[in-house]
């Protein structure tokens, strides 16, 4: 089993400030400013954790993968001899772009070897967030893992940019931009084809996620960056077997709920690998559970996730299409 290499003092993520970086709030510039800013959280004159940041999603909300990465950092606050291995978050309300969030946390249980905090995500009175997080000092044990599926590697696969580009005449504008839009992460499809072009009965995604910017060697913000790599684009898995729908811009997605186990100490500085597969979709909600490997095939974490999806219009032949669909 590997293990972090250094005990953290448990304010690893979290700092005062008396200067104040920048507050993009409008979701732009993440792969400029990368994940260590965008997961810091600050103290308020009372003491409080809050975040001035937004990563903002496709529906104009905090992206999902930013109030993960979040929780995980407000919840390691003071915790030094145990790590976090599993987080379980429901998301209860759309987080506002240029609202504070703030982050109350309370232990539920404190063991000898485990610990669970309770995380409350807040903007005023609203709840965006609960999560629950259990940490586990280091065990030796045997072990086994699911082994990495085969991939082509990341470098010979398109950027997404590449990707819009290249399918330009055969998919609406709109999805090309979302395509070109640049994130924290950089994502490689292993099969673009699939993901625009093609029903795949079995719901399978696989690609390759890498951030932007190196994360200093921090043992908590390693794994908020796990967090935050979770939520991003593992949700569309279900739409895998919905043939075109991912293209179809009109749909509204948003995250439900999430659980993120984390197998052993991650080092997120360099690629991915994502294989997720959906087993269910249906009344409007779909299921995914993805792993997440080291390039040398560790298995570093698997997370599942419910997903509402809305926008559906019958097609009057017994199907649903999804408003901004391109004509065949
Ligand atoms: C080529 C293609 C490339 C593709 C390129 C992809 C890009 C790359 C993607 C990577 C993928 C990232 C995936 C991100 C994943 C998250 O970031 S999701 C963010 C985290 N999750 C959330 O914010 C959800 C928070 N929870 C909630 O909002 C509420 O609990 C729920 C789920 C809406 C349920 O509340 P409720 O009151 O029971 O809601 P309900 O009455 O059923 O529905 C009404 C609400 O639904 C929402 N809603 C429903 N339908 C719609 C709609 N059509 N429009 C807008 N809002 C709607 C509204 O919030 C609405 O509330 P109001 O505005 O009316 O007040």
């Amino acid at each position: 089993m590997s293990t972090p290499s250094t005990p953290h003092s448990g304010a690893a993520g979290t700092e005062k400030f008396n200067t104040v970086a920048p507050d993009l709030g409008s979701g732009e510039g993440w792969d400029k400013l990368g994940l260590a800013e965008l997961m810091r959280l600050r103290f308020s004159d009372s003491g409080a954790l809050y975040s001035p940041h937004a990563d903002v999603n496709i529906n104009g909300a905090l992206f999902g993968g930013q109030l993960i990465g979040q929780a995980i950092a407000a919840a390691s606050h003071g915790i030094s001899d145990r790590w976090a291995h599993s987080v379980q978050v429901s998301f209860l309300a759309p987080g506002h772009p240029g609202e504070e969030m703030h982050y109350q946390v309370r232990t539920l249980m404190q063991g000898r070897s485990f610990q669970v905090q309770q995380v409350l995500g807040t903007q005023g009175s609203r709840t965006v967030i609960s999560a629950t997080i259990s940490f586990q000092t280091e065990e030796p044990s045997p072990d086994h893992q699911r082994a990495m599926p085969d991939a082509p590697p990341p470098e010979s696969l398109r950027t997404l940019q590449e990707v819009g580009a290249a399918y330009a005449d055969r998919i609406p504008a709109a999805a090309a931009r979302r395509l070109g839009q640049s994130r924290a992460a950089e994502l490689r499809l292993v099969d673009p084809e699939a993901f625009l072009f093609r029903r795949e009965p079995e719901a399978r995604l696989r690609f390759w996620v890498k951030l932007q910017r190196d994360l200093p060697d921090d043992p908590v913000l390693q794994r908020a960056a796990i967090g935050y790599l979770s939520d991003y684009w593992m949700p569309l898995t279900p739409l895998m077997a919905h043939l075109e729908a991912k293209i179809g811009t009109g749909l509204y997605l948003a995250s439900l709920n999430h659980t993120l186990w984390l197998h052993r100490a991650p080092r997120v500085d360099d690629w991915l690998l994502v294989d997720a597969q959906s087993p269910f979709s249906g009344n409007a909600r779909g299921l995914t559970t993805g792993h997440f490997y080291q390039r040398d095939g560790t298995l570093l974490a698997t997370a599942t996730q419910e997903c509402l999806f809305r926008g559906w219009v019958e097609d009057g032949q017994g199907g649903f299409r999804v408003p901004g669909m391109p004509a065949r």
